[in-house]
């Protein structure tokens, strides 16, 4: 793979990030990247192991004459870097993020897009349940959708170079529209991560009346719960407070089959959980007859395929 552009910045120097540069370097996708972090800790870690080709000590700094930009912060303050970092960006350059959430990032970040810098959102559907600059690893985006969300007016040869980036580092890439994303997002990862934190909530409470039974007996299942619930508390709170309405829409629907199923329950109604089931059934057996299995996101991982 050759070289997409002359000069990369990473803003935010965490799984992501870290996973981008790892996976930039091993493709030579560019000349010199460079990274900034808001902590002195997370600067000198990664000088430490290498991570970036400079280390810069401002945002503004590693932005500087870089032909790519990329936001890899928390959602909720992408707009404050984007403000931050406006005055550096050079004409002609593209700034993208990698955030889990999009219309709330656009919103928050295009007003502060210089005239001539062509603002292309985009997210990686891959992670895991770690953070911080020393848990990427190049191959994170192998195999993952990257979802591009060019705003009104992009240039499609700013979008098509991101998307050879993206495909370099092993992504495929595929357009979508924002509200189309956070919708879709709220039903596969959103939500689950919800109910995975309250699932573990809920058991940490029984802990205390069982006394240590339900982590020392749980199945697989639960235990996947447990790492989903261990993602880091900063990213996920800003995805709900800045997806909340797709987020509510979702586990209101959720609440209504879960309150159905219950009553099913309470009143012995066997034929309507075992109907239940038969089409859930049906739908995993669908995506595995689809060969779709494979791609599965990272609730997957770790877990034997049935
Ligand atoms: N973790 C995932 O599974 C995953 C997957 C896809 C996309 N994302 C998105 O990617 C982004 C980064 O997530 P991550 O998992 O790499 O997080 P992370 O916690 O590993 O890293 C975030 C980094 O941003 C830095 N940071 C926080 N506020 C900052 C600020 N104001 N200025 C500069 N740096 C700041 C932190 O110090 C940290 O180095 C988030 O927007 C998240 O929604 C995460
Ligand atoms: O496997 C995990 O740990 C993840 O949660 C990854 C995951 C997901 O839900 O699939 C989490 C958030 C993202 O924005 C994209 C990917």
């Amino acid at each position: 793979m050759s070289q997409v552009y002359d000069r990369v910045a990473l803003i935010g120097l965490g799984l992501i990030a870290s996973s981008m540069f790892w996976a930039i370097k091993r493709a030579g996708l560019a000349g010199e990247v460079t990274g900034y972090a808001r902590s002195r800790a997370t600067r000198d870690t990664a000088r430490r192991i290498g991570l970036c080709d400079r280390v810069c000590e401002s945002a503004a700094e590693a932005a500087e004459g870089a032909d790519l930009v990329v936001l890899c912060v928390p959602v909720g303050v992408m707009g404050g870097v984007a403000e931050e970092i406006a005055p550096m960006l050079r004409p002609g350059a593209t700034l993208t993020d990698v955030g889990s959430v999009k219309r709330n990032v656009i919103e928050q970040v295009a007003p502060h897009v210089p005239e001539g810098v062509h603002f292309i959102p985009a997210h990686p559907l891959a992670g895991t349940e770690h953070s911080g600059p020393e848990s990427g690893f190049a191959e994170l985006f192998e195999n993952r959708w990257c979802l591009l969300v060019p705003v009104h007016g992009s240039d499609p040869e700013a979008v098509a170079r991101l998307r050879a980036f993206w495909e370099g580092m092993g992504a495929h890439a595929e357009e979508m529209d924002p509200d189309h994303h956070d919708l879709v997002l709220a039903v596969t990862s959103h939500a689950p991560h919800l109910i995975a934190y309250t699932m573990v909530g809920v058991a940490d409470d029984l802990r205390r009346v069982t006394d240590s039974e339900v982590i020392k007996y749980s199945a697989a299942g639960f235990r996947d719960f447990t790492r989903i619930a261990a993602s880091d508390p900063t990213m996920w709170r800003d995805v709900f407070l800045t997806n909340k309405d797709a987020t509510l829409e979702i586990l209101g629907r959720f609440t209504e089959e879960l309150f159905a199923l219950q009553r099913a329950i309470r009143t012995g109604d066997g034929e309507q959980l075992f109907d239940y089931f038969t089409r859930t059934r049906a739908i995993r057996r669908g995506i595995i007859e689809a060969g779709q299995d494979t791609d599965a996101p990272d609730f997957g991982r770790g877990v034997k395929k049935s």
